[in-house]
């Protein structure tokens, strides 16, 4: 081998040695700039998702404000003051429920059962199963148009993919749920391409897949209904009355049940007790008026109540005619009994004025009870000056009555203000079913209909059934009169008539 050969090679391994030293050197900068770039990836990759999270807490907090500062709490009890001490109040707390549960029914319904339930309903029914029920019933809207992903290659290539099994349906969204004790109400937000007549068309489908047996639809708002499911119902059935004892309180005459099983007083006496009971024919009118003169029988037998009565028709008082004190069918003899009722008011006034600031009753001050049936026939239906004459004397009755012992109990078809000039001037309303939904606000005011009196749902089947609402009520209540058949009535009558029966009305009467 040459000199010459021996430098080129002796070269040539010195160059490939600078080159792999380059190499080298280059290889370890590129390795650190990416694992520098990967560290910087990881770190902006949980900046991003702990982003993400702190973003949905936020926005879980502000829409469920409740939920979340409940967890919230619990979650900072535990860690700071011991689960055990959570347990225990937790225990205290539902002790106190179920005791104020028990007292009192209605109120601990209205300020914490229906909050509990309604969360419950919407978190654990509601907001998992209805998108799914809502589908399944056509209530959902599928986007048609398939989509297309688009995938750029790094040599620059677009390929177009249409995914055929990846459409996208949108299902209306659980906006609110509120459970009443016999209802639930469940808001949901249309999406484009719904409306609310849809939602009509599937109530029952959706009663259905809900497993009750009424489901009805009310629209809210343009693109907000409510899917109102009937999960249970109390009084479906008619409501027997029972057994009644000889002492009676006329302040709290038995008249029926509610919709949370409990029973449902009147009062005849006293504040209150003025009544104006709105229903069709056939909405069971007649049981509110019974029921509670059958619950005060031995009053009435006693002589502590004095019942007199205006029967337009002619018909239904007169079946129970005995019990009627004063008792009147056209419109003059109605004239005539309102006269004598309004003299012995005068009189009463007379004798007690500035010496009691409310009549007690007794046997020489009976409570004079007037149950005027159709108040509408005699109130628009003659003549002006017979009616002007009517309606100055109830309205005389009705607002200076009540200290003297002196109480209106009117019943009307149609509610409206022509019909029931005086409707302002009783203050208790009781709505059965009625024809329009506009009634229900004519007799139970403004709001009754949005609060839940929906008297104009009511079933024909459900005679008797109706809504109170006012008198420290903060919802309308749902209640059934007490079913009085005929047989009870005759009952009633022989019971108030003949002293010698010793049965009270409600005894031995098959309901
Ligand atoms: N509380 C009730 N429970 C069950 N059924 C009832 C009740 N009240 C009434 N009914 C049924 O409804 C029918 C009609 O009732 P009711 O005569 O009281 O109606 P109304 O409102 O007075 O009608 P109208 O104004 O036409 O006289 C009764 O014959 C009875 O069959």
């Amino acid at each position: 081998m040459s000199g010459h050969t021996i430098g080129a090679l002796l070269l040539g391994g010195v160059g490939l040695a600078v080159v792999v030293w380059v190499l080298h050197k280059l290889g370890r900068a590129l390795a650190s700039i990416a694992e520098a770039l990967a560290a910087a990836a990881v770190v902006f990759l949980a900046l991003w998702w702990v982003l993400r999270g702190l973003g949905w807490m936020v926005k879980e907090i502000i829409s469920h404000p409740r939920t979340s500062l409940t967890v919230l709490a619990v979650a900072a009890w535990c860690y700071w003051i011991g689960w055990q001490s959570l347990a225990l109040g937790a225990a205290t707390v539902t002790a106190v429920l179920l005791m104020w549960r028990r007292c009192h029914l209605v109120s601990f319904d209205h300020w914490a059962g229906r909050v509990v339930r309604s969360w419950w309903q919407r978190w654990m029914v509601y907001t998992p199963k209805l998108p799914g029920w809502l589908h399944a019933c056509g209530l959902s809207v599928k986007d048609d148009v398939i989509p297309v992903d688009v995938t750029v290659s790094l040599v620059g290539r677009k390929k177009i993919v249409r995914k055929r099994d990846h459409q996208s349906v949108q299902v209306p969204r659980v906006r609110a749920v509120k459970s009443g004790p016999s209802w639930d109400e469940v808001r949901v937000e249309l999406v484009p391409g719904q409306k609310p007549e849809d939602f009509d068309d599937a109530a029952r489908a959706l009663a259905t897949a809900r497993k009750v047996s009424r489901c009805q639809v009310r629209e809210i708002a343009p693109n907000v209904v409510s899917i109102d499911f009937q999960r249970r119902d109390l009084l479906a059935a008619p409501v027997p009355v029972p057994a009644l004892g000889e002492s009676v309180d006329v302040r709290h005459a038995w008249a029926g049940r509610t919709e949370y099983g409990q029973d449902w007083y009147l009062p005849l006496h006293g504040s209150g007790s003025h009544t104006l009971t709105a229903g069709a024919s056939g909405a069971g009118k007649n049981s509110v008026m019974w029921c509670p003169l059958v619950s005060i029988a031995p009053a009435i037998r006693d002589g502590l109540v004095r019942v007199s009565g205006i029967d337009p028709k002619g018909m239904e008082l007169a079946y129970g005619r005995g019990i009627f004190h004063r008792y009147a069918v056209t419109p003059k003899e109605a004239l005539a009994l309102l006269d004598d009722l309004v003299g012995a008011m005068d009189a009463r006034k007379t004798e007690f004025a500035g010496r009691v600031r409310t009549v007690p009753v007794s046997t020489e001050h009976p409570l004079e009870l007037l149950e005027f049936d159709e108040i509408g026939a005699l109130t628009r239906y003659v003549d002006r000056k017979t009616r002007d004459a009517i309606v100055e004397k109830v309205a005389l009755l009705t607002t200076q009555g009540r200290a003297l012992g002196f109480t209106v109990r009117g019943y009307v078809q149609e509610p409206t203000k022509e019909t029931v000039p005086v409707r302002e001037l009783f203050p208790r309303r009781i709505c059965l079913r009625v024809t329009a939904k506009s009634h229900v606000g004519m007799v139970l005011g403004d709001q009754a209909y949005e609060r839940g009196a929906w008297a104009n749902r009511i079933e024909e089947s459900a005679a008797g059934v109706g809504y109170v609402w006012g008198e420290g009520l903060r919802e309308p209540l749902r209640v059934r009169a007490g079913w009085v058949p005929d047989e009870m009535v005759k009952a009633l009558e022989t019971y108030v008539v003949n002293k010698d029966v010793v049965v009270l009305p409600g005894e031995g009467v098959a309901a």
